[in-house]
């Protein structure tokens, strides 16, 4: 059996006396994106910092390309996950460029400095967020929106196989969610990387991702294709709000009825 990119096995997740998913046995390929829906409060982040490696789950295990984070220690696990948070403020002062360049380290051997070429994929990274003429700008001069884009520029440049992203639409307007989105789908449909995204507009989700997995903040998730899993019925349940399906030009919106 292949094992994916990331997978879990009967994977328990939650926080004090909460559960936010049990048993959970997910899969996720090269080329495939999967969006995480449910309301605040359900779980979202703290599964996705589970899958990123970064807390341990409650039971059961979380394999990048079939082993363990343990095994394959920080470092390694940085060239295969990348991880972008909820949100992040810059506490120091650095230019947008050092600050992408950061994405460059689990490619550094422990004493090397970033080369040519690390300084070019950084760049490149922030042409592809639409930064590349703030380069030299003080990070902390930057609005929310900007921050946002140079953290998704950080994870560009890293350049890993696996993206795990926390609400990567908090803070953009609607042109740059778009564009997050294209970008985003276009590493899994072009170039065999996965995504794993926290959303909140599930619209978007069924538009540009292959997979959803939905937590119902009380243990019990749903998952499956896009398809499948993200109806008027199964989101009115979800939300706790009812939904109906609007469809034109064979994309889906879910409108509150
Ligand atoms: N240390 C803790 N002790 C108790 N409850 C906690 C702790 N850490 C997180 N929680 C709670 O766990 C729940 C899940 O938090 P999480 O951030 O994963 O939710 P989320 O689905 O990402 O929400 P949102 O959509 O608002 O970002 C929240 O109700 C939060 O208050």
């Amino acid at each position: 059996m292949v094992p994916g990119l990331l997978s879990t096995h009967a994977l328990s997740v939650g926080v004090a006396d909460r559960s936010f998913c049990h048993d959970l046995a997910l899969t996720v390929q090269p080329g495939e994106c999967l969006a995480i829906l449910g309301r605040n409060g359900a779980g979202k982040s703290t599964l996705l910092s589970v899958l990123a490696g970064l807390r341990p789950p409650a039971a059961g295990a979380v394999l990048l390309d079939g082993a363990s984070y343990e095994r394959l220690g920080a470092r390694a696990s940085a060239r295969i996950r990348g991880w972008l948070p909820q949100s992040r403020s810059e506490a120091f002062s650095s230019t947008v460029l050092e600050t992408a360049l950061v994405g460059r380290h689990p490619h550094l051997a422990r004493w090397d400095w970033e080369s040519e070429k690390d300084a070019r994929i950084a760049r490149q990274a922030l042409a592809a967020v639409g930064l590349a003429e703030l380069a030299a700008r003080d990070v902390q001069t930057l609005s929310g929106g900007e921050q946002q884009r140079l953290s998704i520029a950080t994870l560009l440049a890293q350049a890993p196989r696996l993206y795990l992203l926390d609400e990567p639409l908090a803070h953009l307007d609607l042109n740059h969610q778009m564009a997050t989105l294209e970008l985003f789908a276009a590493l899994a449909r072009d170039e065999g990387a996965a995504c794993v995204m926290v959303l909140h507009e599930p619209g978007l989700a069924a538009r540009f991702c292959t997979h959803a997995l939905l937590l119902f903040g009380d243990g019990t998730t749903q998952q499956g294709t896009c398809d499948e899993v993200i109806s008027s019925d199964s989101l009115s349940r979800l939300y706790g709000y009812p939904l109906r399906e609007v469809g034109e030009h064979g994309q889906r919106w879910f409108m509150p009825a």
